[in-house]
């Protein structure tokens, strides 16, 4: 396969569940080394691209090459070069940590002495060594995760597919995850993934599609979807009143957009201060204001009007 071919390409990709159609035709290339992400509210359609992607689920419509192969047809010898991490953790608990790893090493035909190293390779890539002996049931949820991750990269995958691989950790258990997952694009390795946290996805991702309905609502490079569907500033403002509707009434006509939320409203504008010093000029006194740089979460409400909660 040549460098520049994509390693994943879908056109008018379908995925129907009897009469509901949960990926509603959409077009999608991953191309060598990049980290391509999933964005879009929960039944927009992500998981069930991603199990079609991982061949554990046959399209409904559409084309679908993966590695330049059929997923229906040669599913075997894609799933052998691809490395998934599902949204629950399905280890084995009955196992240690380590034998989760040389245990699944050995359904890919890895010798038992090349599974141990390998195992002991990936549990120093995830920081679980000194757990290595420890069964699965004490370790917290980021190590869990972690060692997921490392069960999928038992087989030296050329794509790696995480389906929110961060959700429901900690702060801090999040970050270990995502800067493994910074390394793994460094060494080369093409990830896809979905995620609800728009922030780790503008730092990862190359390219995004943003799903809504089953459908691709838009697509491009976090910038290029920030520079398209939001302004550069955004000034959110919180008024201290049990609706911030009237509030917003009053800033129609005050930049490109205001959006209201429960608990504050957001102006759309290109430059924060001068939208502040206007906001004052009308007499409004917001309890709390801050200017910052428009982010994914900006274009993701705008496109889908949404907010994206955990
Ligand atoms: N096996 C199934 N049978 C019937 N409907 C399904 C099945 N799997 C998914 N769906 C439906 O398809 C839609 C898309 O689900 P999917 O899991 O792909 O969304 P998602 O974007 O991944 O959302 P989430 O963030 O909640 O995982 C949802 O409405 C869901 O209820």
């Amino acid at each position: 396969m040549t460098s520049g071919q994509p390693l994943i390409q879908a056109r008018g990709l379908v995925k129907r569940f009897g009469d509901f159609t949960a990926v509603d035709g959409i077009d999608v290339e991953v191309r060598p080394g990049e980290a391509f992400g999933f964005l879009g509210p929960n039944g927009a359609g992500k998981s069930s691209t991603m199990r079609m992607v991982g061949c554990i689920s046959p399209p409904s419509g559409g084309e679908l090459r993966i590695l330049d192969m059929d997923p229906v047809a040669d599913g075997p010898a894609i799933r052998a070069r691809l490395g998934v991490c599902p949204q629950l953790d399905n280890l084995d608990p009955e196992l240690t940590v380590r034998e989760n790893l040389t245990v699944y090493a050995r359904y890919f035909g890895i010798s038992r002495r090349a599974a141990r190293e390998r195992a002991a390779e990936l549990l120093d890539f995830v920081q679980l060594t000194e757990r290595a002996d420890s069964k699965v049931e004490p370790l917290s949820g980021g190590m869990k995760r972690r060692l997921t991750i490392a069960r999928a990269l038992v087989n030296d995958p050329e794509i790696v597919l995480l389906d929110e691989p961060t959700t429901g950790l900690d702060p801090q258990a999040r970050h270990l995850v995502w800067e493994r997952l910074f390394r793994l694009k460094q060494q080369g390795v093409t990830l896809v993934l979905t995620t609800h946290y728009m922030d780790e996805a503008e730092q990862l991702c190359d390219r995004l599609v943003v799903m809504d309905g089953g459908r691709i609502v838009a697509e491009g490079s976090p910038r290029e979807l920030i520079e398209q569907h939001s302004t550069r500033e955004v000034v959110e403002l919180r008024f201290a009143a049990e609706s911030q509707d009237p509030f917003a009434g009053k800033l129609d006509g005050l930049g490109e957009r205001v959006e209201v939320l429960p608990d504050r409203v957001l102006l759309y504008v290109p430059d924060g201060d001068a939208a502040v010093a206007e906001v004052t000029a009308l007499g409004l006194q917001p309890a709390n204001v801050l200017v910052r740089r428009s982010g994914l979460e900006d274009v993701f409400l705008h496109l889908t009007g949404r907010t994206l909660v955990d």
